[in-house]
């Protein structure tokens, strides 16, 4: 599904992730490594939400560098924390993203109503808590028609009836769809729940399967 070539991340000349080659097959994935490890920057790095070194191919054949909005349309992100412009209501804020992945009115509606944020996504974003920001995002997150959505973090701050409707989503849309997850998670990821569940390391500046 992914192809990671010459992988290379620094920050102010300190390499914190480096990959020669590494092949990631189709699946849903939880990505590991302790605090400061770098499965965020990993993360972002694979979203194109920052610079690196090196090239990431989605197959068959759409590179990140060369064919960013094309990549970019197939790869979805959801932030461990994000930061969204605070004027704008959610729901503005979805038709946004969606508009930009080829979503559509249906999809959006039939999200908002499962992660049950009806109530709030008229509001505007200053006015929402952390709790309610991250469903947010894991419903952006899922607009369009993405062949792989990484998720950092996204278990924090969501409350019980959500945490089982973004399970339910990750293992629909990977069943009927196909669809890639790469998740980053200091809690337990529920096996039972995600029964394709392949698991990650990120240490010693790189990456590897556990
Ligand atoms: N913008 C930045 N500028 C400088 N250093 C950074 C920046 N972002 C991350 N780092 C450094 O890169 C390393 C990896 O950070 P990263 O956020 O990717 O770790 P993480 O595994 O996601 O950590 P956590 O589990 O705490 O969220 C850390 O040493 C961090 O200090």
């Amino acid at each position: 599904m992914l192809t990671i070539n010459g992988f290379k991340k620094s920050y102010n000349a300190t390499t914190v992730l480096h990959i020669d080659q590494l092949e990631i097959a189709a699946g849903i994935y939880w990505v590991k490594g302790e605090n400061g490890s770098g499965k965020s920057t990993f993360l972002k790095a694979l979203a194109g939400a920052i610079a690196f070194e090196g090239d990431v191919l989605l197959h068959p054949q759409i590179s990140l560098k060369k064919q960013a909005v094309a990549y970019r349309k197939r790869v979805n992100f959801a932030e461990a924390e994000p930061i969204f412009p605070d004027f704008l209501t959610g729901l503005e804020l979805i038709q946004l993203f969606s508009s930009a992945k080829g979503g559509s009115k249906k999809q959006q509606k039939e999200y908002i109503e499962r992660m049950n944020i009806e109530l709030f996504v008229n509001d505007p974003l200053r006015t929402y808590s952390s709790g309610m920001l991250k469903k947010l995002s894991l419903v952006m997150s899922f607009m369009g028609n993405p062949t792989l959505i990484l998720l950092d973090e996204p278990l924090i701050t969501l409350d019980t009836d959500a945490l089982s409707t973004l399970y339910s989503w990750i293992g629909e849309i990977n069943r009927q769809q196909g669809v890639s997850f790469l998740l980053s998670s200091h809690q337990t990821l529920e096996s039972e729940q995600l029964p394709v569940l392949k698991e990650m390391l990120v240490e010693q500046q790189t990456i590897k399967y556990a």
